[in-house]
């Protein structure tokens, strides 16, 4: 768990949780560039202009207490659209968790941009922003608009400044009316849209997003979606619906922490696809127990 549930303690207390919470905001969300960015087509900012991601990992092992996790994964991700499958349990979020530089590899290495992202966490934090599967280990403040302010703040924009970019990133997503809303107030999937606002109002240059639609309605994930297409920053998207790829480039293709296949996303999607339809007419679970 890396953040609070939210409860009406810490809406009392939101100075008393950011003191003791900010320091795992800079994990969570892209840190301090104090530069300004680029304007995107949406009008919101990103570090740079449209890219494909540089990211090499090169034998990268990760285990925890002896377990193999992530086994031997040698790839370089350069798409500015990459897309992450495998079954559950297969590390896709652990995988993730390594490429932001959140958790060190157990051995070989993870670069982005040349950098080890977990040696070198100030870098690292300037180049990717994660949003995870769970809003609740991610949301630390009381309201939406402190929510995405912080971030914002974090990069050097004064008071008024983030107000506007708040004000302006709930008017694109069309959620102006969320402005004061206390978090707790909303469902899971609103919680998760709040999050993937915080994240991409501060247009880090590579978004790293862990089954972003869990929950979502079907307006409210073709809005994202949208969004999403115009992103100028890069996307590594984890799903376990391939439909959420359409118009991906490059596809990895995780099993039982092994890197199973990667390629064009036109070559690797329907081989999973055939696979995954395969193992759903088995009673093969045997990857949830791991
Ligand atoms: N800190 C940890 N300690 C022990 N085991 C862990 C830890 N983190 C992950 N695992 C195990 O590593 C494996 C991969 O987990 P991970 O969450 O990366 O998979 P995933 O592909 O994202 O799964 P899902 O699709 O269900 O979200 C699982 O078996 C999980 O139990």
């Amino acid at each position: 768990m890396i953040g609070p549930r939210h409860t009406k303690r810490n809406q009392r207390s939101p100075r008393i949780l950011f003191r003791h919470l900010a320091p795992l905001r800079f994990i969570l969300y892209p840190a301090a560039s104090m530069t300004r960015g680029a304007m995107t087509m949406d009008g919101l900012q990103t570090n740079s202009t449209e890219h494909g991601c540089d990211i090499a990992l090169d034998g990268l092992c990760f285990a925890v207490d002896g377990k193999a996790i992530l086994s031997d994964i040698s790839v370089n991700l350069t798409a500015s659209r990459i897309g992450v499958v495998g079954r559950n349990g297969s590390g896709k979020s652990t995988l993730a968790r390594v490429i932001a530089g959140l958790v060190a590899p157990t051995s070989g290495t993870a670069r982005m941009d040349g950098l080890h992202l977990s040696q070198d966490r100030k870098a690292a934090l300037r180049q990717v922003g994660i949003l995870f599967q769970n809003p609740d280990h991610q949301i630390i403040f009381p309201t939406v608009d402190e929510e995405i302010g912080f971030g914002l703040r974090q990069l050097g924009h004064g008071k008024d400044a983030v107000a506007k970019m708040t004000r302006d990133t709930l008017t694109r997503f069309g959620k102006s009316h969320w402005a004061g809303a206390y978090i707790n107030t909303l469902s899971q999937g609103q919680k998760h849209l709040v999050c993937l606002m915080a994240v991409v109002a501060m247009g880090p240059k590579t978004i790293i997003l862990d089954e972003p639609f869990t929950g979502l309605d079907i307006p409210t994930k073709a809005q994202l979606n949208r969004y999403l297409a115009n992103y100028k920053g890069g996307l590594i998207h984890i799903t376990h619906d391939p439909a959420d790829l359409a118009g991906y480039d490059q596809v990895i293709w995780l099993e039982q922490g092994k890197l199973a296949q990667n390629g064009a996303a036109a070559d690797v999607l329907p081989a999973y696809i055939a696979r995954m339809t395969a193992l759903g007419g088995s009673d093969d679970i045997s990857d949830l127990a791991g």
